[in-house]
């Protein structure tokens, strides 16, 4: 597989479960061997040895867990921590950041709320918020509206979207939400397709993937022929 995404734009990366979408995602961030080159930024990945700390990567995993009671604020404002010395407390400008990410996701009236104690839906849409402090270059999300309401589906979608068409990020995200691709302008990769290649997003195309992924033939693989 070889793609190029031109510049800032928003990938939906599609597909069968099993496919390998969230293997990509962990090539990407180093936790996999892989063959092959990816770059960022013109940079190869396996050259640069923090990617996060340095400002080319942010990534929200599928499953995302803090193992301690923090309040949601605070959490969303270690989004912040390449713009911050080690061991120094976040200043009020850092907190207003997080404050404005929050409402940002329709979240603020959680600021103050034990993150632990949250609901699977209402904890994404913490990590978004501290995910948009970040300021990477590329953003690798796995399913980020998976345990959202319709409503915060489309919200997070338009969020996505400002990242790219305001902030000029790129952003990869996996998702089997289907329904809010058909609006978005984009491109979508479909992992199941024997030859996986960047397509421009549009309502007819993402029929015509759907129509493919809920077709028997998409699902042959090639050790049971
Ligand atoms: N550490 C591992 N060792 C061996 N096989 C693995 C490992 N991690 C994942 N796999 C396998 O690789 C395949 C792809 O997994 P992956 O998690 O990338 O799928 P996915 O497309 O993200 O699926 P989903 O939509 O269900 O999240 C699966 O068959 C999975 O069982």
């Amino acid at each position: 597989m070889c793609f190029t995404v031109p510049g800032a734009a928003f990938v939906a990366v599609v597909g069968h479960n099993g496919c390998g979408k969230t293997t990509l995602l962990r090539a990407l961030t180093g936790q996999l061997p892989y063959e092959g080159t990816a770059r960022v930024m013109g940079q190869d990945l396996r050259t640069v040895r923090r990617p996060a700390a340095s400002g080319l990567l942010a990534h929200l995993p599928q499953r995302a867990s803090v193992e301690f009671s923090l309040p949601v604020r605070e959490l969303v404002v270690m989004g912040r921590f390449r713009h911050h010395r080690f061991l120094g407390a976040y200043s009020a400008h850092d907190y207003a950041r997080a404050d404005a990410a929050l409402a940002q996701v329709g979240a603020s009236h959680l600021a103050h709320q034990d993150f632990t104690l949250l609901s699977g839906g209402e904890q994404q849409l913490v990590w978004l918020a501290q995910l948009s402090l970040q300021d990477a270059a590329l953003y690798l999300l796995d399913e980020p509206t998976q345990q959202l309401d319709v409503y915060y589906r489309r919200r997070v979608f338009q969020l996505l979207l400002r990242w790219v068409q305001q902030e000029h990020k790129t952003v990869l995200c996996i998702t089997h939400d289907l329904d809010n691709l058909a609006e978005l302008p984009g491109y979508l990769l479909n992992l199941s397709r024997p030859e996986p290649t960047l397509q421009v997003l549009s309502a007819a195309l993402v029929a015509t993937e759907r129509a493919f992924l809920e077709s028997e033939e998409s699902l042959a693989h090639p050790e049971n022929e």
